[in-house]
């Protein structure tokens, strides 16, 4: 099938769009990929939105207005790529992720985007609510790129930890008898993002230059080590807004500005570390995707943890900016034909599970 996979990401900083042939099982070939960013009305109003989501009703007339220019975006992103397809994979934008017991509103994954519109205007069919069905099921409903990793490291040397640094952190561990291990190692871009925005009005800290300016700060960063998230065994997931409290309580938000961004950054990279320990066993080479690996004070950070190789996703070939709308596009691929989406190795689901929904141009369609 000829896909388009659309994501937009935890740091709010726009769609991204990528063109994938796939069965959903192998990849025939990659094609264009592009970023819309979103504008700073946008960002600003869905940030606020991440504050709110706990507490409103899906029909709160603001998150309605979110949700419609949201999926404008997106849709223009469609267009911008203007490329013939089968088959659109639209995350949406996660505003709640909430699928553990013991949380207020808890038993819960909340993407917003309006799929039948999208469907509508792009005129194809549109995969959709990848996480629900995971979550109902028991799982974590995240991370779902894990078994679209897996079908693009086939031929590379295991065992390989493929990292995502979003806003949150995920990674993907593979080894040699097709074992897959993937989970949500800790906060990432997220708060770094924050603090830059804080400390110098920007959208984050550009090639980690506040960061790299400054020293981690031992006792934030003791405190920040020893939240029970990081000990915890997969599988698990964050919500963007997880660490913000703890963050607080460590008293990151008193640091001087440039050891507040080098303190986040190692703070990445040390949950980076700890999540290994949960690997079954250490793997050949790191391969980081995302924004993450353009800040150098990150990618310096997790060499300094880490004591395997680490390297940008590009030493073998992967595009790091379009790898999780890529992924979306195989996904949808997936949904398309009732194949599953998680397993117990990467959201705890109790087995193989299926997922996701679709909505044809002119109405809802049941998988084949
Ligand atoms: N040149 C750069 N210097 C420093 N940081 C950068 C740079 N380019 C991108 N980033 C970081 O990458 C982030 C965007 O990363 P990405 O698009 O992978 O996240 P996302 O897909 O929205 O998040 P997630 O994977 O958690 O859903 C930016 O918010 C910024 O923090
Ligand atoms: C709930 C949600 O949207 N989670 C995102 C987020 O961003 C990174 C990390 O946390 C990951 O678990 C997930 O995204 C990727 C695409 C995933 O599901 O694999």
């Amino acid at each position: 099938m000829r896909t388009i996979g659309l994501m937009s990401g935890t740091s709010l900083d726009g769609v991204d769009a990528a063109w994938v042939e796939t069965d959903g099982t192998r990849i025939a070939r990659f094609g264009p990929s592009l970023t819309l960013p979103y504008d700073p009305a946008l960002r600003r109003d869905l940030r606020k939105l991440l504050d709110l989501a706990g507490n409103i009703p899906g029909d709160d007339p603001f998150l309605l207005d979110c949700e419609q220019r949201l999926t404008e975006r997106h849709a223009e992103a469609v267009e911008e790529l203007g490329l013939e397809a089968d088959l659109i994979g639209f995350h949406g934008q996660t505003i709640l992720h909430r699928p553990r017991a013991g949380q207020p509103g808890a038993g819960r994954t909340w993407q917003i985007g309006d799929a039948a519109a999208l469907a509508r205007r792009a005129r194809i069919p549109v995969a959709h609510d990848f996480r629900s069905a995971d979550v109902a099921a028991g799982g974590q409903g995240a991370p779902l790129v894990p078994v679209f990793h897996a079908a693009l490291a086939a031929t590379l040397p295991k065992p390989l930890a493929i990292l995502n640094l979003g806003g949150v952190g995920n990674v993907t561990w593979l080894g040699e008898d097709g074992a897959l291990v993937a989970f949500d190692t800790g906060p990432a871009n997220g708060p770094l993002d924050d603090w830059a925005r804080r400390s110098t009005g920007e959208d984050y800290d550009r090639d980690g230059r506040l960061a790299l300016a400054g020293l981690p700060d031992g006792a934030v960063l003791g405190q920040l080590l020893a939240h029970p998230y990081l000990a915890a065994p997969p599988p698990k997931s964050l919500d963007r807004l997880d660490f913000d409290r703890a963050l607080r309580d460590a008293g990151a938000g008193e640091l001087p500005p440039a050891d507040g961004a080098a303190t986040l950054a190692t703070f990445c990279a040390c949950a980076v570390a700890a999540a290994a320990r949960h690997f079954p066993a250490p793997p050949l080479q790191w391969l980081v995707a995302g924004g993450g690996r353009r800040n150098p004070a990150l990618m310096r950070a997790l060499a300094g943890a880490l004591p395997e190789p680490v390297h940008p996703v590009e030493v073998v070939g992967w595009d790091g900016d379009a790898l999780e709308a890529q992924a979306f596009g195989v996904l949808a691929a997936r949904v398309w034909r009732g194949l599953p989406l998680t397993f117990p190795g990467t959201t705890g689901a109790p087995g193989p599970t299926v997922g996701g929904q679709l909505t044809g141009v002119s109405g809802p369609l049941v998988p084949a």
